[in-house]
């Protein structure tokens, strides 16, 4: 997928000092960003309401829209393709390191709230942090 939004991304570097008269993407740029912001969200748009319709066919093609009015922002932006993939790969990572850590708390004993007993350990270093004022 990265491949084909960074041809995308090119095509709309390339067409963007074209004559606005024959190419949307120099139309768009000549209308500056908030034309394509605009463009942008009616293609959101588009697309949350058939996939609430359930016409898959339909969210395939308005999702492709809604790419290339993303590349377009992108573009008008000075944000290039690989600057959004280098920002997937941290959360990846971060992703990766939440997998490795434990899914559940550490277990408390049982006492009637919950609440209460996760406030515990507070409560106990504030006053181990107070004493160390005094
Ligand atoms: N990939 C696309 C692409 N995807 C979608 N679209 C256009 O964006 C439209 C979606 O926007 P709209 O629904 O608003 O279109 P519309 O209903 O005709 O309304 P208007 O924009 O005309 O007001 C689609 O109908 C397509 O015509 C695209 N327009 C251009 N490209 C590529 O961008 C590059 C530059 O093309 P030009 O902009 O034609 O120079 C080329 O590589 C093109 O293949």
């Amino acid at each position: 997928m990265s491949d084909s939004l960074e041809r995308l991304y090119l095509a709309v570097l390339a067409a963007k000092d074209l004559d606005p008269a024959t190419s949307r993407t120099a139309r768009l740029f000549q209308r500056g960003p908030s034309k394509m912001a605009k463009k942008l969200a009616e293609e959101a748009i588009e697309v949350v309401i058939d996939a609430v319709n359930g016409d898959s066919e339909a969210v395939i093609r308005e999702s492709a829209d809604l790419l290339y009015n993303l590349t377009v922002l992108w573009a008008s932006a000075g944000v290039r393709p690989e600057d959004v993939w280098r920002e997937m790969a941290r959360r990846e990572d971060l992703l990766g390191i939440a997998e490795k850590l434990p899914k559940s708390p550490m277990k408390l004993p049982k006492v009637a709230s919950p609440r209460i007993s996760a406030r515990r350990p507070i409560v106990a270093l504030e006053g181990r942090a107070a004493r160390k004022r005094h």
